[in-house]
């Protein structure tokens, strides 16, 4: 039975007897998320949980992709009021997909426990765990964010293609992601793979349309549309990208040299390449890349697709706490 007493599992099958009298919380956990934080994070949520009889629902994930399901059933099997995200930007991204999939709206937290953690750093939300449980369960701060449509699916932060794209499946699939992130050197994974496709990486032309306006460009090395402005776990892409305005901001770098490229990155950690001559930005709220050849995109850092490619913001459409 729920409401003011329930009984609380994991998808391990695991019991423990809780008691709260706000609404049921409905938490997915991602254990490996920042290289086994996410387990952690989680058995320290599960104390103060169950200290403050506090009636909630968790759901573990076992293998990649899964969050989406499991938010699924906690919507429609369980009476869960709120959805809280455990984990990293992967996490946010299924979990958001998993509220859409559901077709019930529900207000989403998030407690950070990833390596890159752009969804909080860019909603400045705690880093503490109890401290942003606190904030998701006193409910004093909301908002609506604006999210994308990219082909059948959501991105919560951001969709890129060209080197992007490359670079996110050049992370994705390297050994040497995983044992960096263990020393939480997870940045450091991602610039080896920046370096590694900076070499191979090939810019192409590009017919960009933002809205009504259609741009042409050449030697186009890679567009970002982004929907808060940190990016790949410490950047700030489009530091003007504001989550509630109902607009992408799309940067594009083209007309570069490999070399320059090079010389420019490090300007991207502090924002400080939009005054640079091969960076241009765009605002609008229907972006298609179409290029002469397929370019990789992802979506929030997962590999989805190849262009040409929509994306088109559904604006305010989800709520976070704060
Ligand atoms: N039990 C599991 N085993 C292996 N992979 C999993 C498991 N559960 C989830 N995943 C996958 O782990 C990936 C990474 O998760 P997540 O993004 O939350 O953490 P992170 O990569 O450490 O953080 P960030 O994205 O913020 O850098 C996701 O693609 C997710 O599908």
């Amino acid at each position: 039975m729920l409401g003011k007493i329930g009984a609380a599992w994991d998808n391990t099958g695991k019991t423990a007897q809780n008691a709260g009298s706000a609404g049921m919380l409905g938490f997915v956990v991602n254990p490996v998320a920042g290289n086994g934080r996410g387990l952690l994070v989680w058995k320290c949520l599960e104390k103060e949980l169950v200290r403050r009889r506090i009636s909630f629902r968790v759901k573990m994930t076992k293998k990649p992709g899964e969050a989406k399901n499991l938010v699924v059933l906690l919507l429609k099997k369980e009476e869960v009021s709120k959805i809280i995200a455990v984990g990293g930007d992967g996490t946010v991204s299924e979990v958001i997909n998993g509220i859409e999939e559901a077709g019930k709206a529900c207000p989403f937290g998030h407690i950070p426990a990833g390596s890159g953690n752009d969804f909080a750093r860019g909603h400045s939300l705690a880093s503490d765990p109890v401290v942003a449980l606190e904030h998701i369960l006193q409910d004093r701060g909301n908002k609506r964010i604006d999210l994308f449509h990219v082909n059948s699916q959501i991105a919560v932060n951001a969709v890129g293609a060209g080197f992007d794209g490359e670079v996110a499946k050049v992370t994705n699939e390297a050994g040497y992601k995983r044992w960096l992130n263990r020393l939480r050197l997870g940045m450091v994974a991602y610039f080896i793979s920046v370096i590694r496709v900076l070499f191979t990486y090939r810019p192409c032309s590009v017919k960009l349309k933002v809205d009504d306006q259609e741009i042409k460009l050449d030697q186009v090395w890679l567009i970002a549309v982004a929907n808060i402005p940190n990016y790949g776990g410490g950047m700030l892409i489009c530091p003007n990208a504001i989550p509630d305005d109902g607009k992408a901001e799309v940067c594009v770098v083209c007309n570069v040299t490999r070399w320059s490229l090079l010389r420019a990155f490090p300007l991207i950690y502090k924002g400080a390449h939009v005054s640079h001559p091969g960076v241009q930005f765009f605002q609008g709220r229907r972006i298609v890349i179409e290029a002469e050849k397929e370019l990789i995109v992802h979506a929030d850092g997962e590999v989805i697709a190849a262009t040409p490619v929509t994306i088109e913001v559904a604006p305010q459409r989800q709520v976070i706490y704060l």
